[in-house]
């Protein structure tokens, strides 16, 4: 069976790769998802300067998934511009992506600027969701901002790009999104989801907050979210003009639910939670996995289920 795919127009050699966050923050990190059987990696989402992020406990795993106020810790942009100089785009089959998160539409449009300058293959993944910085609003849940970001952003791109986007709830929000999305040729594929944003998970024993940073409020991922990122990858899957891809990311403990997103529409899955606490040896099962259950149903391409999710 073949799991290869293709997202802005770069092929990957299977579907698989980490979710923003998770595994990526540095070089030797992102060395053992190179290392992984992967399709492809991306880097922590960068703001302009380094930032240590929230204070710890910051991630915390629950029964059914995990809990996070990281709070956008990274080495600074230039650091990831620097990776993705050196990365060895004519040997690695795996496209290299990159997540920018800037604190701002100008540091944005600063970071863009340095990426578009060095003329690189890495794939830009603008990330429109980050819950967890205090006092700042995130992009996602403001139309007009994240209209007016897109039309900032997406000229100076020029090349195809995608943006991460926080989970909606509302057939409304939905249609409203969709809406922005097609208006911007060059953007290329929309990332559904990010975590359910400020959940709150409580110790029933020491009657405490799990995590220390806004009170113990912070992002929702794994097992407990798949149903609304099936929601939103088959919402944009629906919506998005021909061309334009959905990567789906939010509950892929295993094969099955890695199915069920292509089933709903992704054309690429990343993983977050469960390559947290798996490690990237999470790539070589969740292949296997896959290849298994598309044996078993007769499928011999993503190609052959992707979006075909049947109503009743
Ligand atoms: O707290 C974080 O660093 C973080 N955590 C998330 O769950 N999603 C995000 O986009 C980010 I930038």
């Amino acid at each position: 069976v073949d799991l290869s795919t293709s997202i802005a127009g770069v092929s990957l050699p299977n579907l698989f790769f980490n979710a923003s966050g998770v595994w990526c923050q540095h070089e030797s990190e992102l060395k053992e998802l190179l290392n992984s059987e992967s399709g492809s990696l991306i880097t922590k989402s960068a703001t302009f300067e380094y930032r240590e992020g929230n204070p710890s406990p910051r991630y915390v795993p629950l029964p059914a998934g995990s809990i996070n106020s990281m709070g956008l810790p990274n080495e600074g942009y230039e650091y990831y511009l620097n990776y993705a100089k050196n990365y060895d785009y004519t040997n690695n089959v795996k496209p290299l992506f990159v997540s920018l998160s800037g604190l701002s539409l100008q540091d944005n449009v600063k970071m863009v600027e340095q990426f578009v300058a060095a003329d690189l293959p890495c794939i830009l993944e603008i990330n429109f969701s980050c819950p967890n910085v205090p006092g700042k609003p995130q992009l996602g849940y403001d139309m007009d901002a994240m209209e007016n970001a897109l039309k900032v952003l997406a000229p100076i791109v020029k090349k195809p790009f995608g943006i991460k986007l926080p989970p909606y709830f509302d057939i409304a929000h939905f249609d409203a999104v969709a809406a922005i999305v097609n208006k911007i040729d060059n953007l290329a594929f929309v990332t559904c989801v990010n975590s359910v944003g400020n959940g709150l998970a409580i110790d029933f024993e020491t009657e405490t907050a799990l995590i220390k940073p806004k009170d113990g409020f912070g992002g929702l991922g794994g097992a407990m979210i798949l149903n609304t990122a099936l929601a939103n990858v088959n919402a944009f899957h629906r919506r998005l003009n021909e061309g334009k891809k959905v990567i789906g990311v939010g509950g892929v403990t295993s094969g099955k639910e890695a199915f069920l997103h292509v089933l709903a529409g992704a054309s690429a899955v990343q993983i977050g939670t469960q390559l947290k606490e798996e490690g990237p040896v999470f790539f070589a099962r969740v292949k296997k996995e896959l290849e298994e259950i598309m044996q078993a149903k007769g499928y011999k391409s993503l190609d052959d289920f992707r979006g075909k999710v049947k109503t009743l």
